[in-house]
């Protein structure tokens, strides 16, 4: 045999494929391939029945046979499992073609051959379970990865089983089957116990965090799925899933939200104070809907048409090329596309390292009945390019909207713009910043009573609205939506989360400037 393994295999002319003319040539690089395996032509085949027996006359002339499994690219990122047979006169020549090309898989130390699975029976239209038994599973088996399942029982029981009673060193990844939320309980899992490990406190807006080793994949089964969307460019549980098996990786970028420097949470997709807290909060009494109860609480909410008062301030990054308003989609190693390719300034200064923070704290006093700040582009099927569409996935950075008081029309306008091609921020009353921190402090202070309230007692919240001194109609606070989680503080301090160690390394894939070392095993590839 010759030796073309380390690009892939091109099958040669002495091997027959059962698909096709005999005698082509069929190329497949090894990091597509799936798993291998011999078959016993004579019995037809020895698993899963997926073989297609060659007619009598050609298995006389070729008795030896084995199928690999691969990557199909299908339409619009779709991501599809393939199975190719080739035949051949020899046994011998047939086995040595089976072990090289598991010694060659073996190889790939990116792959991950243990992954701890959590399955959210609750998220989305509760198919879950069914969603990865049938669709994930069997293609994790195939690939001879090894799985821990944990459906969880209730809200936060993936995250906390991470952070403390996991065994993560037995594993490679960890694996959520749902939706945004539960991508969030992973995060909070994995980055909490980390930092934990390494004494690090959270609490502090400044304290750089260590990265997690761990790489997170997202099997959709959720309602929006926007963090699974704006990664890989489709919900679609068996393209993720095979993401994952061939290990893919993309880094992401996470803000931490302090209020009175005291840890909340992290984000990594959309953090909406007004029109999607609102939704948000609504919404979630209206569960028993399904995905369906964002249209619903959507529609509601736009009626209501509330405004909130407060102050804006934000660090604009201003060591950066690119702009919210740009043309680009990219969705994946955004780093290097963002400076077209050049790692380095015209002054040889590593782009990573050049100082943050040149033009200083920005203030903007208004009524908004939205602020948002989306760290990647929160694409999804209801809008497909996204809050954000030019927001990059690891670039340090976060796309701060402002949507200003405006009537019902303009801001029905601005919202269908999102399922347009029609520039959603070209709009007077709309504005966009790319930050690397912000804050937001509401006109009126909310007291310890009040979030407590908020926090335990949501029927009493709309009551205290209701008696605020803000304004007879709208209520002076909403409330935050973190990734799909509700935040009761309306005061936040938000930053883009600094890693500690190494910035610069060959995988820049894998270290961008201030995103934590979330993997997801998945990602766009070129
Ligand atoms: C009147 C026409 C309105 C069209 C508006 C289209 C804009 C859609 C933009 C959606 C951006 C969603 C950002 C994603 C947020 C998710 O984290 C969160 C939670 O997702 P999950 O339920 O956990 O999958 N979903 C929502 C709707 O807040
Ligand atoms: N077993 C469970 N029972 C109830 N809630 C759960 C369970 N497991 C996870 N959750 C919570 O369900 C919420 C929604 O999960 P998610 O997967 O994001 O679905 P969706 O996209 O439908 O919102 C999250 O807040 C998550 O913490
Ligand atoms: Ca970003």
């Amino acid at each position: 045999m010759h030796h073309p393994f380390k690009v892939g295999f091109c099958f040669p002319k002495f091997l027959r494929r059962d698909k096709g003319e005999s005698g082509t040539s069929h190329g497949v690089s090894v990091s597509e391939i799936l798993a291998v395996r011999e078959l016993d032509v004579d019995s037809g085949t020895k698993d899963d029945g997926r073989w297609q027996k060659m007619p009598q006359k050609s298995t006389e002339a070729y008795p030896y046979a084995f199928t690999v499994s691969y990557v199909e690219r299908a339409w619009q990122h779709r991501w599809r499992c393939s199975d190719v047979t080739f035949h051949c006169l020899e046994g011998a020549l047939c086995q040595q073609w089976v072990q090289t090309i598991r010694e060659q898989l073996t190889a790939l130390t990116s792959r991950p051959k243990h992954l701890l699975v959590y399955i959210n029976p609750y998220g989305g239209k509760q198919q879950g379970e069914r969603i990865y038994e049938q669709k994930v599973a069997p293609l994790f088996t195939l690939a001879s990865i090894s799985t821990h399942v944990i459906v969880t029982e209730h809200a936060n029981h993936a995250r906390d089983h991470l952070r403390t009673e996991a065994e993560l060193k037995k594993y490679d990844g960890v694996v959520c089957v749902g939706g945004d939320g539960m991508f969030s309980e992973m995060v909070h899992g994995l980055v909490s116990r980390t930092q934990r490990d390494n004494g690090v406190d959270q609490n502090s807006p400044e304290e750089k965090l260590v990265p997690c080793t761990l790489r997170i994949g997202i099997i959709p089964a959720g309602s929006t799925d926007c963090i699974c969307y704006a990664t890989v460019g489709i919900n679609d549980p068996v393209t993720s899933a095979l993401h994952i098996i061939v290990g893919d990786a993309q880094a992401m970028d996470v803000c931490s939200v302090h209020h009175n420097n005291t840890f909340l949470r992290y984000s990594v997709s959309l953090l909406g104070y007004g029109f999607y807290g609102d939704v948000l909060a609504d919404s979630e009494r209206k569960r028993w809907m399904g995905p369906a109860r964002y249209d619903f609480s959507g529609f509601k909410t736009f009626l209501t048409h509330h405004y909130y008062e407060g102050t804006v301030s934000f660090l604009p990054a201003t060591d950066i090329l690119g702009t919210p308003r740009d043309k680009t989609r990219c969705r994946a190693g955004c780093f290097i596309c963002q400076h077209n390719g050049q790692l380095y300034s015209e002054d040889h200064q590593p782009l990573f390292l050049l100082p943050e923070y040149k033009g200083g704290w920005r203030v903007i006093r208004g009524k908004f009945l939205a602020i948002n700040a989306a760290s990647m582009s929160c694409a999804c099927p209801r809008s497909p390019k996204g809050l954000s569409p030019a927001a990059h996935l690891a670039d340090g950075t976060t796309d701060l909207i402002l949507v200003r008081k405006c009537s019902r029309f303009n801001f029905l306008r601005h919202l269908l713009r999102h399922t347009s091609k029609y520039d959603q921020f070209d709009m007077t009353f709309v504005e966009v910043h790319r930050v690397r921190r912000f804050r937001f402090t509401p006109r009126y202070c909310q007291s310890d009573s009040e979030l407590d309230l908020r926090e335990n007692g949501k029927k009493l919240f709309s009551q205290i609205c209701r008696d605020h001194p803000a304004c007879s109609c709208s209520p002076a606070y909403s409330s935050w939506n973190c990734d799909g989680e509700i935040l009761p503080h309306a005061a936040i301090e938000v930053g883009l989360v600094r890693i500690e160690g190494k910035i610069l390394d060959e995988n820049l894939l894998q270290s961008a400037q201030t995103g934590v070392k979330v993997h997801l095993p998945f990602g766009q590839r070129p």
